[in-house]
């Protein structure tokens, strides 16, 4: 009989009638039916639950997570809000901590943070590291060795990102190269906070000067605050388009996108659509959020990413993703059984294509899942609970390490 990795047998995927199983050989799914004649160096019992490709976060700020217990109390109710003054207030309290900033500790704590991703089956993110006069390189030089560690296991997209603008703060421009020589993977911006609409578009064209001499995808956050005149998503996409960076574009968060006028809005659509600009809104940091519905209808490739764990700008998070989906659940009223079907896919499929990395469940496709301990994607989402087993490149991820380098109690 022939041999194989490992087996899952009695797997319920989604779609699908009755259960199959999933051989896994090299690092790939190799063949999906039921009752394959195989044998396996492990065998997994899945039992009628759900397996299914595993999940991804598309926004996380890594390197500042668990940083909210450094600040002072008045400090911590500075939480993002719907205005710019609000917004602007998160990122100064954030801005305070970073002189601070030193590799070793932060190390310690994007550390667990990615632990804890593991745990949940969250195996791909991509996680921003601030670039500025304050945070020097510390951040990305410890996120760069964090990404190291967990290589195989979690793989992490580190995110050279100027948090406080680029024509605002001198230096950052050769910070921002230094970044990327150091090995930074993807270019990331925040125009939307220079001070007038030429220094945003300036902000823009930089970054993509960047992104086409080291070859990399561009992550910028956008518009993100409640006032319909921020519009960096359009001179965003229009840059993207004119360099023919297609695919290859992430924006964040737009939330001022719930308050442009309609025909504004699909006029936008059509010019994310020609660049194939993916949009990664996060349901945490709210109150105002991307048109995900909309943009679902016109075929915008959205997800959902978590965007903070415990720092100026959200106090909660733990880098489960189901959970993730349960809230974006409630604040978008997607709560009939094919939109929570659609919201899975947002963590999933559609998150993995906006970081360009290939997440679907099919023969040939990387094996990385997660065997859930439910049997739908209902109560998946209902009890947003640690998976069973997660596989990550062909391999079982060890989730006993995984939770005592979460600081977690094994159980
Ligand atoms: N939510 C956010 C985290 C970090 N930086 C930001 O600008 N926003």
């Amino acid at each position: 009989m022939k041999r194989c990795d490992i087996l899952v047998r009695d797997a319920r995927l989604r779609g699908c009638a009755g259960l199959n199983d999933i051989a896994i050989c090299d690092g790939l799914i190799t063949a999906i039916a039921p009752s394959l004649a195989l044998t396996a160096e492990r065998i997994i019992e899945a039992d009628g639950r759900l397996v299914t490709e595993s999940f991804a976060n598309p926004h996380l700020h890594l390197c500042k997570v668990w940083t909210l217990t450094m600040m002072e109390d008045e400090a911590r109710q500075n939480y993002h809000g719907a205005t710019m003054e609000k917004a602007m207030a998160a990122i100064e309290v954030a801005s305070r901590v970073k002189e601070r900033y030193a590799e070793s500790w932060i190390v310690e704590n994007a550390r667990r943070a990615v632990a804890l991703a593991a745990l949940y089956g969250n195996l791909h993110i991509r996680a921003f590291a601030d670039v500025d006069g304050k945070a020097r390189l510390e951040g990305l030089n410890a996120l760069l060795k964090v990404r190291d560690e967990f290589r195989g296991i979690v793989d992490v997209q580190v995110v050279a990102f100027p948090q406080d603008g680029i024509l605002r703060e001198p230096g950052t421009r050769e910070l921002m190269r230094e970044a990327m020589i150091r090995g930074a993977d993807v270019v990331g911006g925040i125009p939307w906070i220079e001070y007038t609409d030429k220094a945003a578009a300036e902000h823009i064209s930089f970054c993509f000067d960047l992104a086409q001499e080291f070859d990399k995808d561009v992550s910028m956050l956008l518009d993100d605050a409640g006032d319909p005149g921020l519009r960096t998503l359009e001179t965003f996409a229009i840059e993207a388009a004119a360099r023919s960076w297609t695919g290859r574009t992430l924006a964040h968060h737009c939330r001022a996108m719930s308050q442009y006028p309609k025909p504004y809005l699909h006029r936008l659509i059509g010019t994310l659509l020609a660049a194939d600009i993916s949009i990664v809104s996060d349901p945490h940091t709210g109150p105002l959020h991307a048109c995900v519905q909309e943009l679902l209808a016109e075929k915008v490739n959205v997800c959902l990413g978590q965007d903070d764990i415990s720092d100026a700008y959200y106090p909660y998070g733990r880098n489960n993703m189901l959970e993730v989906v349960f809230l974006a659940s409630h604040l978008l009223w997607m709560m009939a059984r094919d939109e929570i079907e659609q919201l899975y896919d947002l963590v999933t499929v559609n998150a993995g294509k906006a970081i360009n990395v290939p997440l679907k469940l099919a023969v040939g496709s990387p094996a990385h899942m997660v065997v859930l301990s439910e049997r739908d994607v209902l109560e998946a989402v209902r009890f947003h609970s640690e998976p069973a087993c997660v596989i990550s490149h062909g391999r079982l991820v060890d989730l006993r390490q995984m939770r005592e380098l979460a600081g977690l109690r094994s159980v």
